[in-house]
């Protein structure tokens, strides 16, 4: 069989080129393009890229998906930023182009893709919820996408067990003390150097408290889950949000990694 023909865009940053290195190592991909900042999208498509992924900034990859899109090449995106209205526009493009695919991914780790998933479960049987994820001191965006996309789900279940709006008893504090508000949930967010990424959910009922913690120690931890949706993304068109959506419940890998429907 031929191999998948994979490009990363943002192959000089951190998790970039980590990226880069593990389609390398794939036995079943080609890596046939690397890009930063400053060279031209057009090397993908001389490259003849069938997947890219964008592990880039906020600011950058709305106008790479466009290309990508625009050329049938599938997108596996990793970068955050993303807004109800942003995926949107997203959508649209794909909509033009039958065939094509793009996960966007606010989070490949297993883990991580795990604690969201515990957390809306959780949701329904707690008064109170807070979350805090803690990033190394480069992190352009806050909250991250991943404490952003756990909150929304939160706010979802709660809503759909009709749940009140959480009480929040603060007369007196200072701007920005209460953390940020995504929908109805306060999400902190703290930037030290020396971490990687990192979230605690806090759920909070009477008499008792839950908290679910994931760390990612190293890139290593989304590298899985960026392979198994580069090798499933072709035969996923349209709009994917959320890597859940690619794992599959058959055997699990001997390493505990995501298994799709390709058996990746
Ligand atoms: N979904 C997930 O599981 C994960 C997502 N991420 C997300 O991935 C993104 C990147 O994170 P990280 O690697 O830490 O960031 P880095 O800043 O280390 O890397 C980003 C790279 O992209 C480059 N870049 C910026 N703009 C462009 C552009 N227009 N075209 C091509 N390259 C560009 C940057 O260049 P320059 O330095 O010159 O700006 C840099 O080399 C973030 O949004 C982060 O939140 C990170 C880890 C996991
Ligand atoms: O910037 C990072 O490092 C990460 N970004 C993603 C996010 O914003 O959730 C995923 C992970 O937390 C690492």
């Amino acid at each position: 069989m031929s191999k998948l023909r994979v490009a990363v865009i943002g192959a000089k940053g951190r998790i970039g080129s980590e990226a880069a290195r593990s389609v390398e190592a794939a036995d079943d991909l080609d890596l046939v393009a690397a890009i930063d900042r400053d060279d031209p999208l057009e090397t993908l498509t001389e490259a003849g890229t069938q997947v890219a992924v964008d592990l880039t900034h906020p600011d950058a990859v709305l106008g790479n998906l466009e290309f990508c899109v625009g050329h049938g090449i599938h997108a596996v995106v990793g970068t955050t930023g993303w807004t109800t209205e942003r995926l949107a526009t997203l959508r649209g493009w794909l909509e033009a182009a039958p065939g094509t695919g793009a996960l966007v991914a606010p989070n490949f780790s297993i883990g991580a893709v795990l604690t969201m998933q515990f957390a809306q479960q959780a949701a329904r049987w707690f008064e109170s919820v807070e979350v805090i994820e803690l990033h190394h001191d480069n992190k352009a965006d806050a909250p991250s996408g991943t404490a952003t996309r756990t909150a929304q789900l939160i706010a979802a279940a709660r809503t759909e067990a009709g749940r009140p709006a959480q009480h929040d008893p603060t007369t007196h504090g200072l701007d920005g003390a209460r953390g940020a508000d995504v929908d109805g949930v306060p999400v902190h967010s703290v930037r030290l150097r020396g971490l990687l990424a990192h979230q605690e959910v806090l759920f909070g009922g009477t008499g008792e408290t839950l908290t679910i913690r994931h760390d990612s120690l190293h890139h290593s931890s989304f590298m899985p889950g960026i392979l198994l949706a580069v090798r499933t993304v072709p035969s996923a068109p349209g709009l994917t949000y959320g890597l859940e959506h690619f794992l599959t419940d058959g055997p699990a890998a001997a390493d505990g990694s995501p298994t799709g429907p390709r058996g990746a």
